[in-house]
């Protein structure tokens, strides 16, 4: 077997008093598609800004393509495309110079350079666009150059930290496209996200961090079985009636969590008749990464 494209050991990162990341343990194998799943302040910039030796580690062990960092971060991120949370692009720019600069900088052969820049282009549906400053594009269209941007050299390895944040839902599938084409050429990608269904819908692991530590990880079926059951039915009703099922349930002995207005209870999939009775009417659904997150932290993501 090959060694993992990414490893973490013991990793802490502390800013003062504040222990950002506390002894995170992580490994990303080749051509997976990995989702670090956690709520705002979890940990998960600290973690990336680590792996591309932008920040370094207080304490523990980092290896990224089997190169060991800090020490060789300039070797590792020369193999691995970065996109960034914060959009940074060359507003005096040119889609296409914007990528010719990152060609170079990448250390893509000057030969190959053009055909790498048409590449790019293709993949962020920006080939009609290449002569835009990028100032003038879209939101969607300048989240789709900066993913082509850390594609530029074809690395075997992508990191892409929140990359469809405040996008709207049409922006975001196609950009999930485009992630999930990265992962059919074998690609390995490391995504954060605070989106449940982002990370659902395109991880084939999953690791849920709380506080800088991860409190969960595998395929998302894997945490769902093992946390939230297969199914959960939601209930709806004033605060009193949403309490009273509440107290039936636990008494049955499943677990229940407030999603708003109702009460979802989990591993539905045991419910007995006769407590399904009792209950009326509820909303079935299938049970998701959000319910394995609560079941695990009783936090609610996002
Ligand atoms: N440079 C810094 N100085 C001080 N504290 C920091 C710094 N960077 C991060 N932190 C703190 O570390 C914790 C983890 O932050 P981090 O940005 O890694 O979380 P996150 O999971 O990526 O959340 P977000 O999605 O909001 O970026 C937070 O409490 C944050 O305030």
């Amino acid at each position: 077997m090959s060694p993992p494209a990414i490893r973490l050991s013991r990793v802490e990162k502390h800013y003062g008093d504040v222990h950002a990341v506390a002894g995170l343990d992580l490994e990303v194998a080749e051509g997976v598609c990995f989702g670090l799943l956690g709520p705002n302040g979890a940990g998960k910039s600290t973690t990336m800004r680590m792996l591309t030796g932008q920040t370094h580690p207080t304490a523990g062990s980092i290896e990224v393509l089997g190169l060991p960092v800090p020490r060789e971060s300039k070797r590792a991120r020369a193999l691995m495309g970065v996109v960034p949370q914060k959009d940074n692009l060359d507003e005096e720019l040119t889609a296409e110079q914007n990528l010719e600069v990152f060609a170079y900088l990448y250390r893509v052969p000057a030969r190959e350079r053009a055909a790498a820049v048409d590449r790019a282009l293709a993949l962020a549906q920006l080939t009609d666009r290449r002569a835009t400053k990028a100032d003038k594009l879209s939101g969607g269209m300048r989240r789709r150059l900066l993913i082509a941007r850390g594609l530029v050299h074809r690395p075997r390895l992508v990191l892409l930290d929140e990359p469809t944040v405040g996008l709207d839902p049409q922006v975001r599938q196609e950009l999930w496209s485009l992630i999930d084409g990265l992962r059919a050429e074998g690609v390995t990608v490391l995504m954060s996200t605070h989106y449940i269904e982002e990370a659902e819908r395109l991880a084939d692991e999953v690791a849920v961090m709380s506080y800088g530590r991860v409190i969960a990880a595998g395929p998302p079926a894997d945490l769902l079985s093992a946390h939230a059951g297969e199914r959960a039915v939601e209930y709806y009703g004033p605060p009193p009636r949403l309490a009273e099922i509440e107290q039936l349930v636990h008494a049955a002995g499943l677990p229940t969590r407030r999603t708003g207005p109702s009460v979802s209870v989990l591993r539905a999939e045991s419910m007995p008749a006769e407590l399904a009775d009792k209950l009326g009417d509820g909303v079935p659904r299938a049970a998701n990464l959000e319910d394995v997150f609560v079941a695990l932290t009783g936090e609610v993501v996002a």
